[in-house]
């Protein structure tokens, strides 16, 4: 039967907080990583609350575009270049001093009709391509810390994938990508990024070849992006993913886990919550314990706005932050495989902690997270008046 069991202990709250000053971007540069980042996108940045966290530089000292760049919004049809909204997140980044990840340049998906249905041979094709590379790279020349040049090049045998540029171009569309990107900007590190690559296997082979090609090629690659979209409790385990960085960076070229997120088929409960919080450790402290492995982008933080839900039926609740905007176990564990630490601090109101039993929207033995919300909020476990009660499973009111 669904109800709910509440056990109140009224405690002056002592439950864990993290500590201010130590977020996952300032834990990530104490281990010599550049960065701690979150993807984003144009339609939330109207979200106060949203754009607050995001522009938080103790969480996040990088940020991707997760779609302003792509070709369908840069350029919709040809030679006519469409930059508005990916100056929009670039002078976020520039404003708030966060490393800008760019994303990406050439992949077979949200492709504009011109180029997915145009009328191709080798060489209209390769001069489009090219076109479009040098017209985007040069624009944002000096704003991109990296460019995803590549996306999504192979199948999961580690074949290539038959994408229009393979089809017209060959394999040799993938070096003339990187050389034309290194030619608008230099200084821009260049990378191949791809999913299902983050451990051991035909696929991952498959991309270690693809950086070799652009080497033989005698073309500039820095680095391979792992996408890393993982699902609850099929997450790679963190040797298998330093195993599988370590091939990578066998070859001379960085790594960085760019577009993490891990999902769960909803609802979620207390036992999934803490599997992801276990997966995303894992997969945190595979990048810490290489030295070429250079950050972690989280396939934008919150619930709120993830791709997820969207694209796979039935799934999500895959961010370190839920979607209002409070932080998950994820976010403790992610920061402890960045070597922080959480602290306990006491707060001035009363916390009220609760269990539930499964299905009454909480499970039995689930802790609350130490944060409240509505009405009186003023952050943390503090209301303005009331008490800080039980609301949801990871989330409180005063009341
Ligand atoms: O607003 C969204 C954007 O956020 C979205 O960005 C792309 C999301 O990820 C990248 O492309 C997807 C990567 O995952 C593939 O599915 C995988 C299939 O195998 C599974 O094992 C694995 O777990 C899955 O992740 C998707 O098919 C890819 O589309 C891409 O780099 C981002 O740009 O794009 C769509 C927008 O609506």
């Amino acid at each position: 039967m669904v109800h709910f069991s509440t056990i109140a202990l009224a405690l002056a709250s002592v439950l864990p907080r993290l500590t201010q000053g130590a977020g996952l971007h300032t834990a990530a540069v104490a281990k010599g990583k550049l960065y701690f980042g979150s993807a984003t996108d144009n339609p939330e940045l109207t979200d106060a609350p949203y754009l607050a966290q995001l522009s938080n530089t103790d969480d996040f000292g990088q940020i991707t575009p997760g779609n302003a760049q792509k070709w369908d919004a840069s350029e919709p049809s040809q030679n006519t270049f469409s930059y508005t909204k990916g100056d929009d997140i670039a002078n976020l980044a520039a404003t708030n001093g966060q490393k800008l990840r760019c994303h990406t340049l050439v992949w077979h998906s949200q492709l504009p009709n011109w180029v997915s249905s145009g009328s191709w041979t080798n060489a209209t094709l390769l001069a489009a391509m090219k076109n479009h590379i040098t017209n985007v790279v040069t624009h944002y020349k000096g704003k991109c810390y990296a460019w995803d040049v590549a996306n999504e090049a192979l199948n999961e045998d580690g074949t290539y994938r038959d994408n229009i540029f393979y089809q017209y171009i060959g394999e040799a569309y993938l070096p003339i990508a990187f050389a034309t990107a290194a030619a608008a900007d230099p200084d821009a590190k260049l990378y191949y990024n791809d999913y299902n690559i983050e451990s051991a296997g035909s696929k991952s082979t498959g991309a270690q070849r693809i950086v070799k090609l652009v080497q033989q090629y005698g073309a500039k690659i820095d680095g391979v992006g792992l996408q890393a979209h993982f699902i609850v409790g099929s997450t790679p385990s963190q040797s298998a993913q330093t195993t599988n960085l370590a091939a990578f960076t066998a070859l001379g070229v960085d790594v960085a886990y760019t577009e993490l997120d891990i999902r769960m088929t909803l609802p979620s409960t207390a036992a999934l919550l803490t599997q992801q919080s276990t997966d995303y450790q894992n997969t945190v402290a595979a990048c810490v314990a290489n030295a070429k492995c250079v950050g972690v982008t989280i396939w934008d933080y919150t619930d709120k706005y993830s791709w997820v839900p969207n694209t796979f039926s039935g799934q999500g609740d895959a961010c370190p932050w839920d979607a209002n905007l409070v932080k998950k176990p994820a976010y403790a564990d992610i920061l402890a495989a960045l070597g922080g630490t959480t602290s306990t601090t006491s707060a001035t109101s009363t916390f009220v902690t609760t269990t539930t039993t499964a299905g009454s929207g909480g499970t039995t033995g689930v802790p609350l997270y130490g944060q409240c919300g509505g009405s009186g909020w003023t952050g943390g476990t503090t209301c303005a008046s009331g008490t800080c009660k039980y609301a949801t499973e990871w989330y409180s009111q005063c009341v």
